[in-house]
């Protein structure tokens, strides 16, 4: 038996009883799940009489007894009462100290406090985990919540120890890499949907942008020039104008980032250059903002389900079968408009459908389930599709009102007509992209061919993340 071997059955055979410095929230959570799960607890406490609080079946020590019982010691404590551990450094040699803290701030500290607990106690070995699951989500079993611990650390066996007890508590763990990324995972839950941030922006400003414009020209312009008062259509007609726009405009704003991107390697010669950080950042939320805009589909297909049930549209038809009946006229059956109505629906529909199938294939526990082309096949292909035919869906529904613009100026065109600009943008460069001899050199450059003459240029860095169009 080797000198690692005969350490980690050291480590094996002491499992059984597992050590907590600090008997706050989090200390007596993991406690009481370290119990069910059949260990043994003992807490190291500064005031150990006191244990009314602590799950049944744990004893409470000072800290220096408590962690002669146990090889792995979680320390439940704030990184600001840690300075008292240097003086039990003797007895915590070779122990495994797990570090859980969190720190109110990023970038508080210089030093992660994991890499700050193995100053202070050289001789242990110390790991970084747990400090992502909240005491809430572990006293409630984990089912409800977050499940995965983010384990790192210097010492292989320590982690594995760790990770069997993250196991054994139902928990997922995974490696993340020495002690140099603890500060990352203490980040980690100070983070507030980073991800959201920008895609959330953008819609609030498309939003509110949209919403203004369509109000000046639909209310106010009538207010002011025709002197009507179109202002209950705020509440339905606005609104079902706006969604879709937003939802389209965001749609395209998807596949903007990755078509830009092939333009700057097509113009670049070259795969081997870095992406301005914009860009990086604009092509790291799309799903997000994909996952936004198709909850504004959501909304527009809600909002026109229930145009049939609306006062207006009620009094509306009921005034026109009225005046039709007294002038003793029929509704003539135009095919022209049949069609029309019939396909921008069918659009519609077909679009929104596809709009569906890519969020579902953006959820994980589809994605896992595809392959890398296959997944590309669905996000490139089908979503230039659903582009396609929500960009048609509006274009039909509203092309009359782009002809007729005698009702208002040339400087207030259709907002609909304002909502295409971006998706037809996105929808010819797209095109360009797609054909075959653009397609071709695009797909050369991404298998690492270099345009000669720009060859070498700025190899700094490969792109961060690989490219969907
Ligand atoms: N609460 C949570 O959801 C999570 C907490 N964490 C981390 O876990 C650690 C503990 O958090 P939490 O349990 O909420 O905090 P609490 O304030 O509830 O508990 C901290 C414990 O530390 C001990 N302590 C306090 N001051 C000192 C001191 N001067 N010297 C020695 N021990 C001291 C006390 O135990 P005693 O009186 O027995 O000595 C106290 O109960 C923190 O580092 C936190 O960042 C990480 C993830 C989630
Ligand atoms: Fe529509």
């Amino acid at each position: 038996m080797n000198s690692e071997t005969m350490a980690m059955t050291a480590l094996n055979s002491k499992l059984d009883t597992v050590c907590i410095f600090g008997t706050g929230d989090f200390g007596r959570s993991l406690g009481l799940r370290l119990l069910e799960a059949g260990y043994d607890v003992v807490y190291g406490s500064r005031n150990p009489k006191n244990s009314a609080l602590l799950p049944k079946g744990a004893k409470v020590m000072p800290h220096e007894e408590a962690s002669r019982s146990a090889r792995v010691i979680f320390v439940a404590i704030h990184r600001e009462n840690y300075d008292f551990l240097a003086s039990l450094s003797p007895a915590l040699g070779g122990k495994v100290l797990v570090d859980i803290s969190n720190n109110l701030n990023k970038h508080q500290y210089t030093k992660s406090n994991a890499e700050y607990l193995s100053m202070l106690v050289p001789g242990a070995l110390v790991v970084k985990a747990f400090n992502t699951i909240s005491a809430w989500s572990l006293q409630s079993g984990g089912l409800d919540a977050n499940r995965q611990v983010l384990i790192c650390g210097n010492h292989v066996d320590a982690k594995q120890v760790v990770v069997d007890i993250a196991h054994s508590l139902c928990l997922n763990a995974v490696d993340r890499g020495s002690l140099r990324v603890a500060s990352e995972l203490e980040d980690l839950p100070l983070q507030l949907f980073p991800l959201w941030r920008l895609p959330l922006r953008i819609s609030a400003g498309l939003l509110g942008a949209f919403f203004l414009y369509v109000l000046i020209r639909d209310v106010v312009y009538a207010r002011v020039v025709d002197n009507k008062d179109n202002s209950f259509r705020i509440m339905v007609s606005l609104a079902n104008k706006v969604f879709p726009m937003v939802a389209l405009v965001m749609l395209a704003l998807c596949y903007l980032p990755g078509i830009i991107a092939a333009f700057l390697q097509l113009n670049n010669g070259t795969k081997y250059r870095r992406f301005p950080d914009w860009l990086d950042h604009w092509m790291l939320c799309r799903k997000q903002l994909g996952l936004l805009a198709l909850a504004f589909a959501f909304l527009h297909v809600m909002y026109t389900l229930v145009i049939p049930i609306r006062y207006f549209v009620f009094y509306k038809r009921a005034n026109m079968y009225i005046s039709l009946v007294k002038e003793n006229k029929t509704y003539e059956f135009e095919e022209k408009w049949a069609w029309r109505s019939d396909a921008y629906l069918s659009m519609g529909m077909l679009g929104f459908a596809l709009f569906v199938l890519l969020g579902l294939t953006s959820l994980p526990s589809v994605s896992n389930s595809l392959n890398w082309r296959e997944f590309r096949f669905i996000q490139s292909k089908l979503g230039y599709l659903s582009l396609l035919l929500c960009t048609a869906h509006v274009f039909l529904y509203g092309w009359d009102k782009f002809l007729h613009m005698s009702a208002y100026k040339w400087w207030m065109p259709s907002s609909y007509m304002l909502s295409l600009v971006v998706p037809c943008i996105v929808l010819v460069l797209k095109t360009v992209l797609i054909m075959p001899c653009v397609d071709r050199t695009i797909t050369r450059i991404r298998q690492g061919w270099e345009r000669p003459f720009k060859a070498g240029m700025g190899k700094d860095s490969k792109n961060s993340q690989p490219l969907i169009l």
